[in-house]
C-alpha cells in the first residue's frame, strides 16, 4: 500500500511559531480529550479576539497550496478545521486515521505544524506512522507533516511525559459543505463592529462560558478540584490576580463558585510582593498581556516605575483568589510548568510593564485594523484569505 505523505522541515519560522504559541497560551480552552487544550478560530471570535485569526491566515493559505500541489488537487480543497492544539502531561492517542468516525468522513488531508520541539519543550509525544517511511517523527518547531486522512496513514502519538507540546493543526476537505470559512463568516457577521474601531473595547477579550477554562473538564460543574487554566497559566509565569472591585469579601467567597464571576471583572496583576497599578478588564486581558510579554520579553527589557508594594489585605485577597482558582497547584504546575518542572520567576522589576501593555495594544490594534479592512473582501468572496494591498 502507498502512504501518501509529505514532511516539510522549517516550514514556519521560529518567530511565527512563537506568535502561534502566544495566541494559543492566551486564548486556549479545555480541549476535546484529556489533558489537551485547544484554541479554535470560532473560539477566538467568541472571545472578541477575532483579530488574532489574522496571523494564522497566511499559514493556512500556504499549507493549502502545498497540499493541493503535492496531491495534485489544485483549487479543489477547503479548510475543514483550523486549531491551535496543545497536549500536556498524560495526553496520548493510539493508532487511528483522522477520518475514522462517521462525522469525520469529510476529512481528506491533515497538516500538523509543530510549534515547539521534542526534548527541548516537552518529553514524550513522538509521532508514529504504523507503516511506511518515515516511521517516527520527533516534532521540531517549524516542521510540518501532511498526510491523507484515510487508513493509508494510520498513526499515533506517544504519551507526553513533561511540558506542553503545541501544534497548529488543519484538516482539508473536498466537500464544500464542510468549509470552515463559511461557518466563521457567519459568526463574524454577528461580530460587533458597532464598537468604534478606535476604542480599546474593540479588541479587549471577553470570556466565553467559564467551564471552558476549568481543568479537568469532568469537574467543570463542581469546581472542587483542578484549576482555572487562565489563572494557572499566569501562576506558572509567576503572576497572580487580585480583583480590583469591592465585591470580593474574604469571608463569604470561600465556598461558592461565584468567585469565577470575578474573572470577568476588572482586576490587577500581582508579581511577588508587587502590584501593578494598572487595571485589566478581565483575566483574559491580563493573560494576553502577560503572554505577550513572555513572547517579547527579550525585546522589552527596561526599568520599571509603575509598581507599588502589596498591602496586607491585598495579599490576603490575592492568596484567597489563588486558592480558589488554582485548587490543585501541583497539578497546574505539572500541566503547564516547563520541562525542567520549574515555574518562571518573573518580576515586574525587569521591565516597564506599562510599555508591555501599550505594545500589546499596538499589536492588537494593528491586527484589528487589518481585519476590519479584510472583512468586506472576505464577505464578498465567502472565503477568508490574506487581502493584499490594504491601504
Ligand atoms: O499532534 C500530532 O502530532 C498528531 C495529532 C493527531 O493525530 C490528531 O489530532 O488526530
Ligand atoms: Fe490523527
Amino acid at each position: 500500500m502507498e502512504h501518501p505523505r509529505l514532511i516539510l522541515r522549517n516550514f514556519l519560522s521560529p518567530e511565527i511559531c512563537k506568535e502561534m504559541e502566544f495566541i494559543h497560551k492566551s486564548c486556549s480552552t479545555v480541549g476535546y480529550r484529556p489533558n489537551v487544550f485547544s484554541t479554535t478560530l470560532s473560539h477566538l471570535i467568541a472571545a472578541n479576539s477575532a483579530h488574532l485569526i489574522l496571523p494564522i491566515i497566511p499559514i493556512r493559505e500556504r499549507l493549502k497550496e502545498k497540499v493541493e500541489e503535492h496531491f495534485g488537487c489544485e483549487y479543489e480543497l477547503f479548510v475543514e478545521f483550523t486549531g491551535l492544539i496543545s497536549w500536556c502531561r498524560g495526553a496520548s492517542i493510539g493508532w487511528h486515521s483522522d477520518d475514522n468516525r462517521d462525522y469525520l468522513k469529510q476529512r481528506d488531508f491533515a497538516a500538523v505544524c509543530y510549534l515547539n520541539s521534542y526534548e527541548v519543550d516537552f518529553n514524550g509525544g513522538l509521532f508514529h506512522f504504523k507503516d511506511g517511511e518515515p516511521l517516527t517523527i520527533a516534532p521540531m518547531a517549524g516542521d510540518v507533516i501532511i498526510y491523507t486522512a484515510d487508513d493509508r496513514n494510520i498513526h499515533s502519538v506517544s504519551e507526553i511525559l513533561k511540558g506542553e507540546r503545541s501544534t497548529l493543526t488543519l484538516w482539508f476537505t473536498r466537500n464544500s459543505s464542510h468549509d470552515e470559512d463559511a461557518k466563521l463568516l457567519t459568526s463574524l457577521s454577528d461580530y460587533s463592529l458597532n464598537t468604534p474601531i478606535h476604542s480599546m473595547e474593540s479588541f479587549f477579550p471577553v470570556l466565553a462560558s467559564y467551564n471552558m477554562y476549568w481543568f479537568p473538564p469532568e469537574e467543570a460543574s463542581k469546581f472542587e478540584s483542578g484549576f482555572d487554566i487562565c489563572s494557572a497559566r499566569l501562576h506558572v509565569l509567576g503572576f497572580n490576580i487580585l480583583p480590583s472591585g469591592e465585591e470580593f469579601h474574604l469571608s463569604t467567597q470561600q465556598n461558592s463558585s461565584n468567585f469565577l464571576k470575578l474573572l470577568e471583572e476588572p482586576l490587577y496583576l500581582v508579581c511577588g510582593d508587587e502590584l501593578l497599578e494598572r487595571e485589566f478588564v478581565n483575566v483574559l486581558h491580563a493573560l494576553q498581556v502577560v503572554q505577550f510579554h513572555h513572547w517579547k520579553a527579550d525585546d522589552l527589557k527596561k526599568a520599571s516605575t509603575d509598581i507599588v508594594p502589596l498591602s496586607e489585605l491585598q495579599r490576603k485577597k490575592m492568596n484567597c483568589m489563588k486558592v480558589l482558582l488554582v485548587k490543585d497547584r501541583r497539578l497546574a504546575e505539572s500541566i503547564f510548568g516547563d520541562i525542567s518542572g520549574k515555574c518562571s520567576k518573573m518580576s515586574f522589576d525587569e521591565f516597564r510593564f506599562s510599555d508591555v501593555v501599550s505594545e500589546w495594544e499596538v499589536y492588537s490594534f494593528r491586527l484589528l485594523e487589518e481585519m476590519v479592512m479584510s472583512l468586506p473582501h472576505w464577505r464578498t468572496h465567502q472565503s477568508i484569505f490574506t487581502v493584499n494591498n490594504l491601504v
